[in-house]
């Protein structure tokens, strides 16, 4: 509690609702901050810390930021993990009786901001997670672009691993379910989310039902694909207590969520928080030396809201083989046609980020500027209409007849908002002349009197015959005439002396004050007049948000494929197949790695995998060959191919995958207190029970981060365990040349890098051959790394000690053992259940029962044994 002045009981009752936020208290120009607050933020933000009287002699620790700037202020307190209220002055102070009404009139959290300063490109997505038995679901919002779907409820941790590849800044909860939000720490982690609990209600099926077909004004959710409240009640849990939340922070209607969906995983292929890392494909692992990511190289769209497109859809290629075909048809369009591409990117170019803008406009946010952005992206489109026109892909047509080219609300801002119009909605010169009779009168008025100045002026200098007299304005005196010091003499007696200064005197004079009376009260009209008149052209579009958004998401798409294949030009990538089984490609690239080294320098490989004969490889070859770079490259031409990317080879044919799993072994995790080799172990379990046969898998050196015959063992039972059971394509990068005898099982094949050996040197040549590598080339690669000569003439020793004692025989362990090891175990089960048999005690009907179960026992025993 913090002073007891009228100002201060009033801060203190809006603090009191809002007690874990940082308050932003509007007085005058300013947002004060007071006591913790005051602290807090003169800490976070550098600002200097001063006090306020309290009453009672209470000095209340103080500090703030003038309200233009706050922005940027906001911004750091909420990157920092703080949520800031702004509290405004909701009256003029001028008609304020007493102290001036104030209230809290928005909270920005991470999920919740709509500044440009403070959105990064991407999306900024907020969740809400909600429970129902097992099952978890959770909703995403955009606030800043509309976007808006949940999730059909599934098994908890794979809800929140999904939630995870959407890197949510945002996660909202029921207050109540504290052990959801302890399951999504776990998963998502603390760092660079914010958790925020919100009303229990607000969580509850027929609460959050209501809340949706509100603010859908439906009768019922079905439209949305929800019909089973035991089934999908989560998703609208979650969705509704998301939806009551953002308004809630807002203050206001979400009015730019326009549109809901229900999604499935099974929907896209599932990409794993590891595979994504290892495969680079939002971020490099060098990312800080600014190497690309995939997102990177795919990149050329020209508009903020088709970046964001691009990236969704990396975070979620598809699984459907039509829709993949109905992508890669649009790209190619784009591929070929490229007068109309070009002719495409060049008004895109122009167009500015009018999703993030139109949800300024539904929160009613947006200023001037925003609109006179939306002006000059909306003359774009009949443009780009005509482009589309031209256009032959089925799904091109589609998008032709539903583009709206929003050209009545280009004409209406047009009319409406000044050309030059500014930031600042109070000071006027935001209306276009013409719009509004009373403007025009009042603008001509103050126009009038800026005349009569200047007449004023010329008239007293003659009339006084001082040629430096002056005629100024300022907030204490309005306007003035000033003489100086030398011309006194010459002030006419009507001249009523108001201020004297060093080297001059100021006066006014009936006349002056007349006029400035008239102009002042014009003016201040003029501005508030604006300000209302703006207010209402801003309300106005908020009735069109849908359509605006239904034409960005349009524009969207155009951009999307047509950089896709700007880049597909510019890389020399080729439109893959996509089929049901097996991959075959030839002159496969990996789109990174050829930028680094240079295309010419790039060594391109041939892919082929068949679900029979050839579903897992074995791949051999020294350190630094390029068998990483091989292995990745096939995952990534994979999920290039599922998002509509043409790919980086000569000719490609690739099924369609439900999943993609890249491992690397001993990635990285020591930050979360476990051991290396755990991480991997962990890591290979969460495949082993995710894979399908229709997944691909890369696994690279698993096996490696403890000692040699352990790796060699796990190695080995994952390889055979992968092959028979799970049956996915797999390619499986290792060191351990003893695997490599496997090959004899159904299935497994043999490719190594192959090196030439040149003297006692080995030169990589990066080229995947067919069969094992003839030896491992550890030392050649410790030597040509550099280490002393008298270190690698004692590896070479070790190195033969070794070979002559090498115990691991790999080819003598058969499945046949664990198949034995199995049936010991039937047959001891059998052997005590007769002996456990009660002969004596029975009836002979329950005899009879007895034996023929055990007659069934065997037979089944004799089965299994045979196979
Ligand atoms: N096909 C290729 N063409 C040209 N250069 C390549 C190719 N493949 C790999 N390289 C180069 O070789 C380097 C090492 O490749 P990579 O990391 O794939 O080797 P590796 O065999 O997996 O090594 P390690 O076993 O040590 O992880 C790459 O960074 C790249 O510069």
């Amino acid at each position: 509690m913090q002073g007891t002045t009228p100002m201060f009981k009033q801060y203190n009752a809006i603090k009191a609702e809002h007690e874990d936020t940082i308050l932003f208290f509007r007085m005058g120009d300013f947002y004060e901050m007071f006591g913790e607050d005051a602290e807090t933020a003169s800490r976070v933000l550098g600002l200097a810390l001063t006090a306020r009287d309290g009453g009672n002699n209470v000095k209340v620790p103080m500090c703030g930021v003038p309200f233009h700037s706050s922005e940027s202020y906001v911004a750091t307190l909420v990157s920092q993990g703080y949520k800031v209220a702004i509290c405004e002055q909701v009256e003029d102070p001028k008609e304020a009786k007493g102290l001036v009404k104030r209230e809290v009139i928005r909270i920005i959290t991470p999920g919740i901001v709509l500044d440009d300063q403070m959105l990064a490109k991407d999306n900024n997505y907020i969740a809400a997670v909600a429970s129902s038995g097992k099952k978890t679901s959770f909703a995403i919002a955009d606030a800043s672009t509309g976007a808006f779907f949940a999730l059909y409820p599934t098994e908890t941790g794979k809800a929140l691993e999904e939630l995870d590849r959407y890197h949510p800044v945002e996660i909202v909860y029921s207050e109540a379910d504290t052990v959801l939000l302890a399951h999504c720490q776990d998963i998502l982690g603390d760092h660079g989310i914010q958790y925020n609990g919100h009303y229990e209600h607000a969580f509850h099926l027929e609460d959050a039902e209501a809340y949706l077909k509100g603010h859908f004004q439906v009768n019922s959710l079905e439209v949305f694909g929800y019909a089973n409240p035991s089934r999908e009640g989560a998703a609208i849990a979650a969705a509704g207590g998301l939806l009551s939340y953002i308004e809630t922070m807002q203050r206001s209607k979400a009015a730019n969520i326009t549109q809901f969906h229900l999604t499935q995983i099974d929907d896209y292929m599932v990409l794993d928080r590891a595979t994504r890392y290892n495969l680079e494909i939002e971020r490099s692992l060098a990312f800080n030396d600014g190497s690309p990511a995939l997102l990177d190289i795919l990149d050329e769209t020209k508009t903020a809201f088709g970046r964001r497109l691009l990236r969704q859809w990396l975070e979620h290629p598809l699984t459907q083989r039509s829709e993949i075909e109905n992508r890669l048809a649009a790209t190619a369009e784009f591929f070929h046609a490229h007068q109309e591409r070009e002719a495409l990117r060049d008004q895109l170019e122009h167009i500015l980020d009018m999703e993030r803008i139109t949800s300024r406009i539904s929160y009613q946010t947006a200023n001037a500027k925003d609109l006179l952005s939306l002006k000059q992206s909306l003359m774009r489109l009949p443009a780009i209409k005509r482009v589309v026109a031209q256009l032959k892909t089925p799904s091109f047509q589609v998008l032709d007849r539903s583009f709206d080219t929003l050209q009545d609300l280009y004409a209406f801002l047009d009319r409406a908002i000044a050309v030059d119009a500014p930031f600042s909605l109070r000071d006027g010169g935001l209306i276009r002349d013409g719009y509004n009779d009373e403007v025009d009168d009042l603008r001509s008025m103050v126009g009038d009197g800026k005349n009569w100045l200047t007449d004023f002026l010329d008239r007293e200098r003659e009339r006084t015959n001082i040629k430096n007299l002056k005629v100024g304005f300022n907030k204490v005196f309005g306007y003035y005439i000033e003489i100086t010091k030398s011309q006194l003499d010459k002030a006419p007696a009507d001249y009523e002396r108001k201020q004297t200064l060093a080297n001059s005197e100021r006066y006014i004079t009936p006349d002056l004050k007349d006029m400035e009376a008239k102009m002042l009260g014009a003016s201040d009209r003029l501005k508030s007049l604006e300000y209302d008149l703006f207010v209402d052209i801003r309300r106005q579009l908020g009735d069109h948000v849908a359509r605006i958004l239904a034409t960005s998401r349009l524009l969207a798409l155009l951009d999307v494929h047509a950089g896709l294949a700007s880049c597909a030009i510019r890389n020399q990538y080729t439109r893959p197949v996509p089929i049901d089984q097996g991959i075959s490609i030839r002159g496969l690239r990996h789109p990174m790695v050829e930028q680094a080294v240079g295309a010419t320098n790039y060594v391109a490989n041939d892919v082929s995998f068949d679900p029979v004969s050839s579903r897992f490889v074995l791949l051999t070859g020294p350190n630094m060959s390029g068998k990483s770079t091989y292995c990745r490259s096939i995952a990534i031409a994979s999920i290039m191919m599922q998002i509509g990317s043409f790919v980086p080879a000569e000719a490609a044919e690739i099924a369609v995958v439900d999943r993609v799993f890249a491992r690397i072994g001993a990635s990285d995790q020591l930050s979360k207190g476990q051991s290396t080799f755990m991480v991997e172990m962990n890591e290979v379990s969460n495949i082993l029970n995710y894979a399908t046969s229709r997944s691909l898998v890369v696994l690279d050196e698993v096996g490696r981060g403890t000692s040699t015959y352990d790796g060699l063992s796990i190695a080995y039972a994952i390889v055979r365990y992968m092959n028979t059971r799970i049956q996915a394509m797999t390619i499986f990068a290792t060191h351990y040349h003893e695997l490599t005898s496997l090959a004899q099982d159904n299935g497994i094949v043999n490719r190594s890098v192959a090196v030439d050996d040149v003297g006692s040197d080995i030169v990589f040549r990066h080229t995947i051959k067919e069969g094992p590598a003839s030896k491992s080339y550890g030392i050649h690669v410790a030597k040509m790394a550099g280490l002393p000569a008298e270190i690698i003439a004692m590896a070479e020793n070790a190195l033969q000690t070794l070979e002559k004692e090498e115990k691991a025989n790999l080819t003598a362990v058969k499945d046949e053992d664990i198949s034995l090891r199995e049936q010991n175990l039937q047959l001891e089960q059998f052997i005590s259940l007769l002996a456990d048999w009660d002969i004596e005690g029975m009836s002979v009907g329950d005899l009879l029962n007895r034996a023929l179960a055990l007659k069934e026992e065997a037979g089944r025993f004799l089965q299994s044994s045979d196979q």
